[in-house]
């Protein structure tokens, strides 16, 4: 379906979007402090971030739908789109909410935009079909919305905007309406349309297990700024700041001074304790407050283990949770959360814990002032 393929005045390898010291804000209250940002044809690229962090606002500056205080660059395919409204941009937007018009049929809503721009009626009806074909509703041409399923109108509403073709796809928050099974099912299928399409897609979302699972590329969001920027693997993985380890899930996460660094390589005192870890800042230096980070996967309940990272812990109450069991610990360094594999394992109300040091990752701590947003009320007005 050749509508649906990306074409612009640019090379491949330049990026589809460029920003550069974008700023907004709302009454005094700044969205946005200066976001840059290069985005390549065909990513799929994620803003992930607490509630209140700006995604939205980025997302809608992008669109067009807001304009930003300033900008150095905001550049789409090629062309400066400082002062273009959204119609001029060719850009589409999947919200959460799918608005679609109720009393139309599905064929009539995948081809709203097509009639206004005057196209004719045979060939809207091709690309219309063309497009829900794409989305997997090949035969729901003449049903009516109200006839649909919540999964449905959500392809439906991707139609609706795949079938101008457009440069980007910006998806707010596409699957925060549907239920978990649903959900999961069409994150595979977001994967697999931005594979057939070739466009560019640009998901906004809070939910760090959504954005592992189907994004090149996540940029990670705190109160109008971008906290790190990586492949899955690297924000996974190596997360750089205190925030960014928790953000991205990581049940341990504590405080101590730096005690020696050596390339990859460093040693924190936390409590009186010396724990050896993975660095993934740059920068550090004996004496200096950091973080240390571990998964609660990655600490072991092992007799006689490894005296490197070694600790004696008292359980607290397991948790019960399917898949596994999490036990909470009171240990010399805080309180650590260790999970066991075995639902039922019975545990010593003393164990032995350990972790190697290739999963405890070392890193600095962030700027103290940022990340009040994740519990302050938003009083968010977008109507
Ligand atoms: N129209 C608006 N008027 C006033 N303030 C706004 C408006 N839209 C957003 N804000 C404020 O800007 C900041 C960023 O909001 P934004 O909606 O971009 O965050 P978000 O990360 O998308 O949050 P969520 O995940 O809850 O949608 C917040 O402090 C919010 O209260």
């Amino acid at each position: 379906m050749s509508e649906l393929a990306t074409t612009g005045p640019g090379t491949e390898s330049d990026p589809i979007l460029t920003l550069a010291n974008v700023q907004q804000s709302y009454s005094g209250v700044l969205a946005l402090r200066g976001i840059s940002l290069d985005v390549a044809k065909g990513e799929f690229l994620t803003l992930l971030g607490p509630s209140g962090s700006g995604k939205s606002t980025l997302l809608r500056v992008i669109a067009g739908l807001e304009e930003p205080d300033s900008a150095d660059v905001m550049r789409l395919n090629g062309h400066s789109i400082v002062g273009v409204p959204p119609e001029a941009r060719n850009v589409s937007t999947v919200f959460q909410h799918y608005a679609l018009f109720p009393h139309m049929s599905v064929g009539e809503n995948v081809e709203y935009s097509l009639r206004i721009r005057k196209v004719a009626p045979e060939e809207r009806r091709r690309r219309a079909e063309a497009a829900l074909a794409l989305v997997r509703l090949p035969d729901k041409y003449g049903r009516r919305i109200h006839q649909l399923s919540g999964g449905e109108r959500q392809r439906v509403a991707l139609a609706r905007s795949l079938v101008m073709g457009p440069d980007i796809l910006l998806l707010d928050e596409p699957l925060g309406a549907l239920d978990e099974r649903l959900r999961l099912d069409m994150q595979l299928e977001l994967i697999e349309l931005r594979r057939k399409t070739g466009a560019t897609f640009i998901l906004v979302t809070h939910s760090q297990e959504e954005a592992i699972t189907m994004s090149d590329r996540i940029v990670l969001m705190r109160a109008g700024t971008i906290e790190q920027m990586g492949s899955p693997r690297d924000l996974f993985a190596s997360p750089a700041t205190e925030f960014a380890a928790r953000f991205m899930g990581f049940e341990n996460v504590l405080r101590g001074r730096i005690l020696r660094v050596a390339a990859q390589d460093a040693e924190i005192d936390i409590a009186g304790q010396a724990i050896r870890g993975r660095v993934v800042a740059k920068n550090l230096r004996p004496g200096d407050t950091a973080f240390a980070a571990i998964r609660a996967e990655h600490i072991h309940v092992a007799k006689n283990a490894d005296r490197t990272n070694h600790l004696r812990g008292t359980a607290g109450t397991p948790v019960y949770k399917g898949r596994f069991t999490d036990v909470p610990f009171k240990s010399p360094v805080g309180d650590l959360m260790v999970r066991l594999d075995g639902a039922d394992d019975v545990l010593p109300p003393q164990a032995d814990l350990n972790f190697a040091p290739e999963t405890c990752v070392i890193g600095s701590i962030g700027p103290e002032s940022a990340g009040q947003e994740e519990t302050s009320s938003k009083g968010k007005k977008h109507d």
